[in-house]
């Protein structure tokens, strides 16, 4: 039984454009609309036949949807939200993917006061962007985090859940300020440190272009693919995520200074300790089979 027949994607980037690949191969019977805000995007997803049909207002995609998935960058959702306001029908369920969720429900309640909305994120993507990014076997095997409120009817979420478990994922319901800090501190906080060490070498004086490029070894080349990611995507999810994310960098400045201080007064022993400490977390998250972020995960797909 499937949980929806009618789905609905708001934004064909690679989120949007992944699960319209994954509906397809798991759900071939789900009839699948789209729209996209940029008229490029849409007439490459026609192009390359993403869905049943691509609209050319945000309107006419949902008027029968029963799910509506808005994919669409965190600082955009309450606009694409209003978008569908007019046209939405009043039993059609409303998720979203964004990667940060307090604020990107309430504004998408806010712009849907009547509508059933259950917030969820795949914690699931690469540093591509765009159709062309997706593929359909992105979800499987990968966390899908839903935010409801109390007031939400567990049918609704229920349903959403099983759509994600149906493309592969497990699912988790968790308070969204939770998700956030959770997320501030595996997700987006390393993120902003790939961008920042990036810049840095780029800056320095003494060191060439073609030397950082020449001798990018190990750890720096994994922080230059984190780097590459979208820059819309990710000043939104800075922006959006705001107070999660500067809890977590005042704690790691503080990290960081006594790691200066080892360093400055010769203590191995707390060097070692940490060091030896943040290797067994490694082998833990590869005992349970989260190693997804190894390194050719996502190079051999699209971008
Ligand atoms: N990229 C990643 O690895 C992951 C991203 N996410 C989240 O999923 C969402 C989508 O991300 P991506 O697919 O990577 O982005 P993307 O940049 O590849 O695609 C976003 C698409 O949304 C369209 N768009 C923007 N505003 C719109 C509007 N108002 N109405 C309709 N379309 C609009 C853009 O034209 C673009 O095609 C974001 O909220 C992001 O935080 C979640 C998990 C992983
Ligand atoms: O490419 C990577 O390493 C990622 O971390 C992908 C990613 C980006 C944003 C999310 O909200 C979830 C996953």
């Amino acid at each position: 039984m499937l949980p929806f027949a009618r789905v609905t994607i708001i934004g064909l980037g690679l989120i949007g454009s992944s699960v319209a690949r994954a509906v397809r191969a798991k759900m071939p019977t789900v009839r699948l609309m789209a729209y996209d805000a940029d008229s490029a995007v849409r007439e490459r997803a026609r192009e390359i036949d993403l869905c049943d049909d691509i609209a050319d207002a945000a309107g006419t995609a949902v008027i029968d949807a029963d799910l509506v998935l808005l994919c669409v960058p965190v600082g955009a959702m309450g606009q694409a939200a209003a978008s569908i306001a007019a046209d939405l029908p009043p039993e059609a369920i409303v998720s979203d993917t964004g990667s940060a969720k307090a604020s990107i429900a309430a504004a998408i309640r806010q712009a849907l006061p009547h509508a059933t909305v259950v917030p969820g994120h795949p914690v699931a993507g690469t540093e591509h962007s765009g159709p062309d990014a997706g593929f359909a076997s992105l979800f499987e095997g990968r966390w899908c985090i839903l935010t409801p409120d109390g007031d939400t009817d567990p049918a609704a979420v229920m349903r959403v859940s099983t759509f994600w478990e149906k493309l592969g994922a497990q699912t988790e319901i968790m308070d969204a300020r939770h998700h956030d800090l959770v997320l501030a501190v595996t997700s987006h906080v390393p993120h902003l440190i790939a961008y920042s060490i990036v810049g840095t070498a780029s800056d320095l004086e003494e060191v060439t272009q073609s030397e950082v490029i020449k001798f990018s070894a190990g750890g720096f080349r994994d922080f230059t693919r984190i780097a590459a990611s979208d820059p819309t995507m990710w000043r939104d999810v800075f922006l959006q995520n705001r107070e999660a994310v500067l809890e977590i960098l005042q704690r790691l400045t503080e990290d960081v200074t006594m790691l200066q201080r080892a360093i400055r007064w010769g203590d191995g022993d707390q060097l070692f300790d940490l060091f030896t400490r943040t290797r067994a977390i490694r082998r833990s998250i590869i005992e349970q089979g989260q190693d997804s972020a190894e390194p050719d995960f996502g190079r051999s797909h699209g971008g």
